[in-house]
């Protein structure tokens, strides 16, 4: 315990958004250091891992057959746990590689993971074991709605229904929270990453032309919207290749793409719409109120906002940065050990 404790002081205690797309690493008293893409690239002749993060993606559809990019987390959860563990090893070491206590110690923070409200136990055992290998000394889970609200500023300690929608890379999850506590959680696996694959396989059916996903998701940024507007008479020349495997190029307009997203933003707004169903009426009065808070990297699909208040007749708005919102979040319960005891997930 003693020893535990001066441990404790020489390690700067950190937060973790392990998401399917990115993850952020938030330390204690420094705010967020870490920022990269949730990707490794593994050597599959020796399983060495040859880069973690934005190094990584640079590689994606550009390595040789021998160099495997590999996204370790799926729809929110580990699904490679021995890249995953290296994946966090690397982070773990690069925030604390700055800092001059960790040339003579090795650090062992306490670490708090924000993981999707729908996480099975195995599941958490999984993270928890991940991070322990990594170094942790001690580690917290908490559910990725509740982190995003609480970074978004929402006062979920209050009685009182606080809604937030977070739209990430794997998942999307809705809650409405009072009292530091989930008072119900929709967690679907449609998100980000699905609004990219639908623009993939509508640029094959309806363009006959393969494109890679980082063409796909600048597409998304640049073209996609969840709602009519000027964006659908904008155009963009897409680069990629035909069927018979030759270069080839396109022009695309906004509202095609528009439309290449429907189905994936009405899964989204559905799982919105069965949540409000769900919220106990003296909740509900709240929300109606309060309305629907934004967060998460998905949510940025350009007009989600206008379809969300169209679809619900509820205000919606955006947090201050919807990518950084549960790092931010964790970032604040790393302050407070009341607090993560009261709303950890074990
Ligand atoms: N401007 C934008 N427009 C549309 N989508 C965007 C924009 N910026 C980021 N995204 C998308 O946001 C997703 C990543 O969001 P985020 O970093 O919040 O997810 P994550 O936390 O890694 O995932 P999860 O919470 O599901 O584990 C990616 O699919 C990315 O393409």
């Amino acid at each position: 315990m003693f020893l535990d404790r001066i441990i404790g002081l020489f390690s700067n205690d950190i937060g973790i958004d392990l998401g399917t797309a990115n993850t952020l690493v938030f330390v204690k008293g420094k705010g967020i250091l870490l920022s990269e893409p949730s990707i490794v690239s593994v050597d599959t002749r020796t399983g060495k891992v040859i880069a973690v993060g934005s190094e990584s993606k640079k590689m994606i559809g550009k390595t040789p057959k021998e160099i495997e990019v590999i996204r370790p987390l799926k729809d929110g959860v580990i699904a490679d746990f021995d890249v995953t563990q290296e994946m966090l090893k690397y982070f773990i070491k690069k925030v604390h590689s700055n800092m001059s206590f960790s040339k003579i110690l090795r650090p062992r923070p306490r670490v708090i993971i924000g993981v999707p409200s729908g996480i099975t136990t195995v599941e958490k055992r999984a993270v928890i074991d991940a991070a322990r290998q990594s170094g942790a000394r001690e580690v917290f889970l908490i559910a990725e709605p509740m982190a995003a609200a609480l970074g978004a500023g929402l006062p979920i300690q209050s009685p009182g229904g606080n809604m937030i929608v977070d739209i990430g890379g794997g998942t999307s999850e809705i809650a409405v929270i009072s009292l530091s506590g989930l008072v119900l959680s929709e967690s679907i696996k449609v998100a980000g990453d699905e609004m990219t694959e639908a623009i993939i396989q509508y640029m094959k059916r309806h363009h006959n032309l393969l494109i890679g996903e980082q063409s796909a998701e600048r597409i998304k940024m640049e073209l996609g919207s969840a709602y009519p507007s000027e964006r659908d008479k904008k155009t963009m020349v897409v680069p990629g290749r035909d069927l018979r495997g030759l270069p080839g190029s396109v022009e695309i307009k906004g509202e095609e793409i528009r439309h290449a997203l429907e189905n994936v933003i009405q899964s989204i707004v559905n799982a919105v719409r069965l949540a409000l169903e769900k919220t106990p009426p003296e909740l509900s009065a709240d929300i109606v109120e309060r309305g629907i808070v934004l967060a998460g990297g998905g949510s940025l699909l350009h007009a989600m906002d206008i379809r969300l208040r169209e679809e619900t007749n509820l205000p919606v708005y955006y947090c201050e940065d919807p990518l950084t919102a549960v790092a931010e979040g964790i970032g604040k319960a790393l302050d407070d050990i009341d607090l993560i005891r009261k709303i950890s997930l074990q």
